[in-house]
């Protein structure tokens, strides 16, 4: 195994637990391992005497015991071994959502969300089956063969023909190191394919309305239908070594069997040994069959399952991109001056720099505007201020202190984010705006919401601020979705606010009304707004235009309409298309 941790781990701390539930299997397989022994004692009894009503009482009660003892033990054991499996795979789970939400966007980017659900359903479940029937089985299946082993060799069997009858056995450690590797080799792959198509299916259950309205459904099953076309071929693949592998080790049980009854039944008849002893020698041998078959078994799941496992191990050995320094401070309460120096920003793998020599200062309690072309650089400024990615040293301070030396958590507590198009979760529209705290008083909730001006429409819903929102806030317009969202922001009242296009969904008459509550809710608090419309920032204390990574421009609306640039440009255009629209109304 590559890099057991995870198993390793759970295990160690629970090794006393199963060590109980191992005794107990234990000893409910030897106390098994007696039943060829009555039967053979009972079969010579038969031979000397003939049937007595005591020999068949005295049997009959043996056996009864044999199988109560077993009964009871192995049920105690098989139950706790399963019942920890169980507990592995919600621990497991827990773990790997808790890492989930420690990585970074860029990890996301380049990773489906698919491809994540697959780590937490179908590699878990495997390893989980691997522990709990592994676990059962081996050690029935092996205390089983030893016991059989120790009984044969203390009965008067002759040790030769014992031998003789195990010669097939031998071969069991070749077939277990050639089977091995190809078996986990192809279950690497069925868990590959698996997890593409678990991303597949997220991707195309999300970009459904888009696939209807395009009327591509047939190009979208055939794309599927690849991805499960895949996952068959692996299958396949891998249930026919399975197949041939858990056939090998009975079949080679299976001749040892022939042997006994051949060899032994030759030595019966030549009077060599008993026939009590042929029975118990044949019985014995049976016995150790269907202990081989669960062998099989369980190494073949156990081949799976360390395909899985080690997936799981490599998946909690990623690295977050963004962590904290040693030492890193929380951001000073209520700090929102903000200090851009010479900032410069490429994005992992990318060959142009996405901002340029970036300078900006946004003094407590002001409000800037960013306005530009679309790929200009505005959204990459505020996700390195809230270091969704890692900005470079030195380069962005709030509040004096650099960004990179703060914690995560004060520092995103102290900016209130909403993107243009806000993730709603499907719950109930209160709980979407109290996202960031969810104790908080309806009046508040109603509060926010009359500030983004989506209060009426949320009155007009029969539930009101109780109605259920569907997946991604399917019963919502664009517009409402991006205006609950808006909400959220305004809830939150961080001391620095951004909005990153966040009122490009409304018609212009809300939008106004949206910026004057904004102006009135945000006095004296620090709000950069990003838009594509002037009349959204406006009013900013210093607007800046930004241009393929650089400020090309900055000032107030008045200063920056006196210069000939791009924000003159800008302006004569929409309101050019302003006036078109009204002279059409
Ligand atoms: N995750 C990413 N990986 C690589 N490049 C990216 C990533 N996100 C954005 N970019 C690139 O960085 C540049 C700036 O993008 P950004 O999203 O900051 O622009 P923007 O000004 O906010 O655009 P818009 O107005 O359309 O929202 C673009 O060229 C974009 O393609």
């Amino acid at each position: 195994m590559q890099s057991p941790r995870l198993l390793l781990g759970y295990l160690k701390a629970n090794w006393y637990i199963y060590a109980c539930a191992i005794l107990a299997i234990t000893v409910a397989n030897v106390v098994q391992s007696l039943y060829p022994r009555v039967l053979g004692d009972f079969t010579d009894t038969l031979q000397a005497g003939g049937i007595t009503r005591s020999a068949i009482i005295d049997s009959s009660r043996k056996l009864f015991l044999i199988g109560i003892t077993f009964g009871v033990l192995a049920g105690i054991g098989q139950y706790v071994v399963m019942r920890l499996g169980r507990r592995f795979e919600f621990v497991t789970r827990q773990k790997l959502f808790a890492h989930f939400t420690r990585l970074s966007e860029n990890y996301y980017s380049k990773n489906g969300v698919g491809k994540m659900l697959s780590y937490v359903m179908n590699d878990v479940t495997s390893v989980r089956e691997s522990i709990s029937m592994g676990i059962n089985q081996t050690t029935n299946a092996v205390i089983l063969i030893i016991s059989v082993m120790v009984m044969m060799s203390l009965s008067s069997i002759p040790v030769y023909l014992i031998l003789v009858c195990m010669i097939p056995l031998l071969a069991i450690p070749f077939v277990v190191v050639l089977f091995g590797p190809m078996i986990r080799n192809r279950s690497m792959k069925v868990q590959e394919s698996l997890a593409k198509m678990t991303e597949t299916a997220e991707e195309q259950f999300g970009g459904i309305r888009v696939t209807k309205k395009f009327a591509v459904e047939p190009i979208m099953r055939g794309r599927f239908g690849q991805t499960v076309d895949r996952i068959a071929d692996n299958q396949l693949r891998l249930v026919r070594m399975s197949s041939i592998f858990q056939a090998l080790l009975p079949f080679l049980g299976g001749l040892s069997l022939i042997i006994a009854i051949a060899f032994g039944g030759y030595l019966t008849i030549q009077g060599s040994i008993t026939i009590g002893h042929f029975v118990a020698l044949t019985l014995y041998l049976r016995m150790i069959v269907n202990p081989l078959q669960q062998i099989g078994n369980v190494i073949n799941t156990m081949q799976r399952s360390r395909a899985s496992l080690v997936r799981l191990n490599n998946m909690l050995s990623v690295q977050p991109d963004i962590r904290e320094i040693d030492g890193a401070k929380p951001l000073a309460s209520g700090a929102s001056d903000i200090h851009i120096r010479q900032l410069s920003f490429a994005y992992p793998g990318a060959d142009q720099q996405a901002l340029r020599n970036i300078d900006l200062t946004v003094a407590s309690g002001k409000t800037l505007g960013i306005i530009g072309k679309t790929g200009s650089g505005k959204t990459t400024l505020v996700k390195l201020l809230l270091r969704v990615y890692e900005p470079p040293e030195g380069t962005i301070r709030i509040g004096g202190d650099d960004v990179r030396s703060t914690t995560l958590a004060s520092l995103r507590s102290q900016i209130g984010y909403v993107p243009q198009d806000g993730f709603l979760f499907s719950t109930t529209i209160r709980d979407n705006i109290a996202f960031s705290n969810r104790g908080i008083s309806v009046e508040k909730v109603e509060h926010a919401a009359k500030q983004a001006q989506i209060y009426t429409n949320i009155m007009e819903f029969p539930e009101g601020f109780e109605t259920k929102l569907g997946e991604r806030g399917i019963t919502l317009s664009g517009g409402q979705r991006q205006r609950t969202s808006l909400a959220r922001g305004f809830l939150k009242d961080a001391p620095i606010l951004v909005l990153d296009d966040s009122v490009s969904a409304v018609d212009a008459v809300t939008e106004t009304d949206i910026i004057d509550n904004l102006r009135t809710s945000r006095r004296n608090k620090t709000t950069i707004i990003i838009a594509h419309r002037i009349s959204a920032i406006k009013h900013a204390d210093e607007i800046v235009v930004m241009d393929k990574g650089t400020i090309v421009q900055r000032g107030t609306h008045d200063q920056l309409l006196a210069q000939k640039g791009l924000y003159a440009s800008l302006y004569a255009i929409q309101e050019e298309g302003t006036r078109n629209a009204e002279g059409k109304a």
